[in-house]
């Protein structure tokens, strides 16, 4: 991404009121009114003065003219003040509903986009202003909407003055904006050298954020305490802070120097100004004139100091939306997801399936080591395959390429001879039930958690899933039934379940779905032997005739399964089913060996 900050302002500016056409034309309306209201309103009190002075210093001037005039102006500033004050509290809901639709629109394309880049901590460093732009009321897109609303009315107030000081003496509308000028040129100058910083300043703050949250993180809280993380999270957390600081002070000493320039162009527009209206009264200009430019000057120059740090200010929180829009119109695999391509449709619905893995290398994205090199091999139709091998072989990395959460860096997957490439990312992650290694519950209702997507839900079958995973008898202890909301982090009595009971509640979501094909990665792992011995016995059941893939490191698990795909660090070294891989007495056989050498001692031990 680039450092500079350049960008097509007048192009952002355009799709930013675009967006406003769209979704909230009133606030046009609003803006105008604000505007003159608001504009208007200042101007009174640059007038007041000078009417007040010629009513005392006239002839024959007497209190109730000075009363009327007060009572006039005062109404005028009343009107005109309660409305600006009304519209703008009016406004300021709708621009924050703008901004929550933007970050609606974040949340939409984050879930969308390729799987790849939510293993890719650069992605989010690389885009965490874009994202941070729709995250708070103070900067970014409710932060730009709000400066150009407010614009409004200071804009119109500085034109009337401009106007009216520009007729009196144009050297001191020139002091004027050479004062601003100086000041829109400072501040731009700090913000691009901060926003060249940027890269530094999201490293920074990611890492800062992230000690921060395991404080609070519940699944952090047994480690952290038992294992005393406390000392380390300190340690870690002061060093990264320094780094911050350093970043921080280099940024704000940059801004102090060029801040010198502002108070220089100030101090010689304020003398410039008083040297000739002094010079102007001392030539036959009365003192109400002199009183009511002194103020117009003085209101003109706080007006065009603030027009001036909103106009630096939406040049500058500008780039964050153009990164914002950038961000959400690149492709990054979200189009495709939400295409749709004919290939689905060649397939019959709930057809089993057949994967071939064709000559298939895959290294992660950003690194060079293979996980696999040229590995060929078929998961037949109806086929139940069990995945089996050591550490780190690269299992889970398997279940991501078929599913296609990652591309082959090389070769081809096809499912029923279409290449995996081919699919939309929807229809193609439609065809997978699977149950991972880390189980995810989300703080929603049972029900939301098994069914998932909101557009239909079908409460009987939820039941029964839950059923069939192993849930009954908890199911039965639950107030809410399927109702019963999840985790406390967003009730307080919502239900905590335990790590095994996870696992049955993830097996039961797959269960629901009912897709093509079952795949299970180490989805027993949490399991008492009981409930392990259950699920093995109803697998047959459970994938009904699908096409299934079960990845475990217990061996046990290999009998019910078809074939056996045998993986070591150089990727697939034994496949067949389990009694050909014994009797080739190869690294499958060693294993279960070692394995069934544990479990016979561990019988004779309980005999
Ligand atoms: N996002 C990633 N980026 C880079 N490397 C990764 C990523 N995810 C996994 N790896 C690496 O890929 C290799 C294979 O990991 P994988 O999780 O597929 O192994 P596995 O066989 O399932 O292991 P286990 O039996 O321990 O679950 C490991 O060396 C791992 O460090």
């Amino acid at each position: 991404m680039e450092n500079d900050l350049k960008y097509p302002v007048g192009q952002t500016l355009k799709k930013m009121l675009h967006y406003v056409t769209t979704a909230d034309k009133k606030i046009y309306l609003y803006f105008i009114i604000f505007t003159i209201t608001g504009g208007m309103y200042p101007l009174f009190s640059v007038l007041l003065p000078k009417y007040l002075l010629n009513e005392i210093t006239k002839a024959g001037g007497d209190a109730s003219g000075i009363l009327r005039i007060v009572l006039i102006f005062l109404i005028l500033m009343a009107v005109f003040g309660f409305t600006r004050t009304f519209i703008r509290e009016v406004t300021i809901p709708r621009i924050i509903y703008l901004r929550l639709s933007y970050l609606g629109k974040t949340m939409d394309k984050l879930v969308s986009i390729d799987y790849k880049y939510m293993e890719d901590a650069s992605f989010f460093e690389d885009n965490s202003r874009a994202l941070d732009s729709t995250n708070s009321d103070d900067n970014g897109v409710e932060g730009v909407y709000t400066k150009l609303f407010d614009a409004g009315p200071i804009a119109f107030t500085s034109l009337g003055l401009i106007l009216f000081i520009g007729k009196l003496n144009i050297w001191i509308l020139l002091g004027l904006l050479l004062n601003v000028a100086a000041g829109i040129w400072v501040k731009r100058s700090a913000y691009k050298y901060s926003y060249k910083r940027k890269q530094d300043v999201a490293h920074a703050d990611r890492r800062m954020k992230y000690y921060y949250n395991t404080t609070h993180d519940f699944g952090f809280g047994k480690d952290i305490r038992l294992y005393r993380f406390q000392d380390r999270i300190n340690k870690n957390y002061s060093q990264e802070i320094k780094g911050f600081v350093k970043i921080q002070r280099s940024i704000k000493n940059r801004e102090y120097f060029l801040g010198m320039f502002e108070i220089l162009a100030f101090l010689i527009s304020n003398a410039l100004t008083y040297a000739i209206l002094v010079y102007k009264t001392v030539n036959g200009m009365s003192i109400a004139d002199f009183s009511m430019y002194i103020i117009a000057v003085t209101t003109l120059t706080v007006m065009l100091g603030t027009l001036a740090d909103q106009f630096s200010y939406i040049l500058n929180e500008g780039q964050y939306v153009y990164d914002y829009f950038n961000f959400i119109d690149t492709d990054l695999g979200d189009k495709a997801y939400k295409e749709k391509t004919q290939n689905a449709e060649k397939l019959k619905k709930g057809e089993t399936l057949e994967i071939v893995f064709d000559n298939v290398s895959f290294c992660y994205p950003g690194t060079d080591k293979y996980i696999f090199k040229n590995l060929n091999f078929t998961i037949h139709k109806g086929e139940k395959l069990a995945i089996v091998g050591i550490n780190g072989a690269g299992k889970s990395t398997l279940v991501k390429l078929m599913t296609g959460l990652f591309a082959a860096t090389e070769g081809e997957i096809r499912i029923n001879g279409i290449p995996v490439s081919e699919f939309n990312k929807k229809e193609l992650y439609a065809m997978f039930s699977a149950v991972f290694q880390e189980i995810n519950v989300l703080a929603y209702t049972i029900k939301e958690n098994i069914a998932c997507s909101s557009l239909v839900m079908d409460e009987k079958r939820v039941i029964k899933a839950l059923e069939k995973a192993g849930l009954k008898e908890k199911l039965k202890t639950l107030p809410k039934g399927i109702d019963q909301t999840m985790l406390k982090v967003i009730e307080e009595d919502g239900v905590e379940f335990s790590g095994g009971e996870s696992q049955k509640l993830a097996i039961a979501r797959a269960l629901y779905k009912d897709a093509s094909m079952v795949i299970m990665d180490e989805p027993t792992a949490a399991l008492d032997a009981l409930a392990e011995a259950e699920i093995y016995e109803s697998f047959s059941d459970l994938v009904s005739g699908k096409t299934a893939v079960y990845i475990s490191h217990r061996l046990a698990s290999t009998k019910f399964c078809d074939r056996i795909a045998f993986f070591d660090g150089d990727g697939l070294r034994e496949y067949g089913s389990h009694e050909e891989l014994m009797e080739a007495q190869g690294a499958y056989y060693n294993m279960f060996m070692v394995q069934g050498k544990y479990y016979n001692e561990e019988v004779a031990v309980s005999e």
